[in-house]
């Protein structure tokens, strides 16, 4: 299991301070997002995680070790970034095999993480003509070459469809319940709120704040529970929680999970037709913590 330490961080550009004093750690097995307006320091701080730029001050260790005294660095860390170049006459499957090549990798595992990232299809085709979405999805195959136990991914989101999303969120689930590390910089908090386990926020260089979503976001999230039998399950919900009625079938409940309230109901022989539990604002946190709108 190899987390990341990150320890009193800081990069300076002359007078710009892009990276303040920084301390947070990224666990294995979670995807953690790492947010911050656009100029915040999250693009600086990956590139100080893998050694592309040179700390001022502080250090990070990625299984308690520096990324140059890792001896074979890109089997325990993969890293894309949101502007990856790639050659526009190679295809992907070009591009994949001279990376594989350069880092040590088997080739063999070309064609298995282009069908994982869905280019299986156009694996012949020049990235010249490729969208956005299939850069991004090359860009992960070309990180995970190396099958890295940590991956950093700068902005892995941007350009996506919908549909992309979609694919992209339950791909970094997956990665994170094989037990990976996965770190997620975007500022994009909705499409983070949805996969997201940990936050690091920060803005100006500094943290604002670090933890487990659910932890952060305050007050325990609502579980909505859609019934016919609502003034019912309400009088018994409310002796072990607090219960709101919208008076169009559906209750939110807030201080009894969703499995508890099944139960609870099926005891009373009541029907319960659904039950959701809300997840925490991710938007309502980042403006807590920055004080700020941000464009997400
Ligand atoms: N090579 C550099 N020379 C000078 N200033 C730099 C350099 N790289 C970054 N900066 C400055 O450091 C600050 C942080 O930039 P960085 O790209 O890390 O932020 P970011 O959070 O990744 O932003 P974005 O979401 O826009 O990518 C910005 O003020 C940026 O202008």
């Amino acid at each position: 299991m190899t987390g990341v330490e990150v320890r009193d961080l800081t990069k300076t550009y002359g007078r710009v301070t892009a990276v303040d004093h920084l301390s947070f750690t990224v666990r294995p097995g979670a995807v953690t997002a790492f947010l911050g307006p656009n100029g915040a320091g999250k693009t600086t701080t990956v590139r100080m995680m893998i050694d592309h730029v040179a700390p001022t001050s502080g250090g990070v260790t990625i299984g308690g070790r520096r990324y140059r005294d890792l001896p074979r660095p890109t089997r325990v860390v993969g890293a894309a970034f949101d502007v990856a170049s790639f050659h526009p006459r190679h295809t992907a499957w070009d591009h994949l095999r001279i990376y594989a090549t350069m880092g040590g990798h088997p080739g063999g595992r070309v064609p298995e993480l282009l069908d994982l990232v869905g280019l299986a299809g156009v694996a012949g085709r020049r990235t010249g003509a490729f969208s956005t979405g299939m850069r991004q999805r090359l860009n992960l195959a070309t990180a995970l070459l190396g099958d890295p136990q940590v991956l950093l991914l700068d902005e892995p989101g941007n350009g996506l469809d919908p549909e992309g999303m979609t694919w992209l969120r339950s791909f970094l689930r997956g990665l994170a319940d094989e037990g990976r590390t996965v770190l997620v910089s975007s500022h994009a908090l909705g499409e983070m709120q949805q996969i997201a386990d940990d936050v690091v926020v920060i803005r100006q260089g500094r943290l604002l704040g670090a933890g487990p979503l659910r932890e952060l976001s305050g007050p325990a999230p609502a579980v909505l529970v859609r019934t016919p039998d609502g003034a019912a399950l309400s009088r018994i919900l409310a002796r072990q929680a607090r219960v709101e009625a919208d008076g169009a079938g559906e209750l939110r409940v807030r201080g009894l999970e969703a499995a508890a309230i099944a139960d609870l109901a099926a005891t009373h022989g009541l029907r319960v037709h659904g039950l959701t539990s809300e997840r925490p604002s991710l938007e309502r946190l980042f403006l807590d913590l920055t004080g700020e709108r941000t464009n997400a």
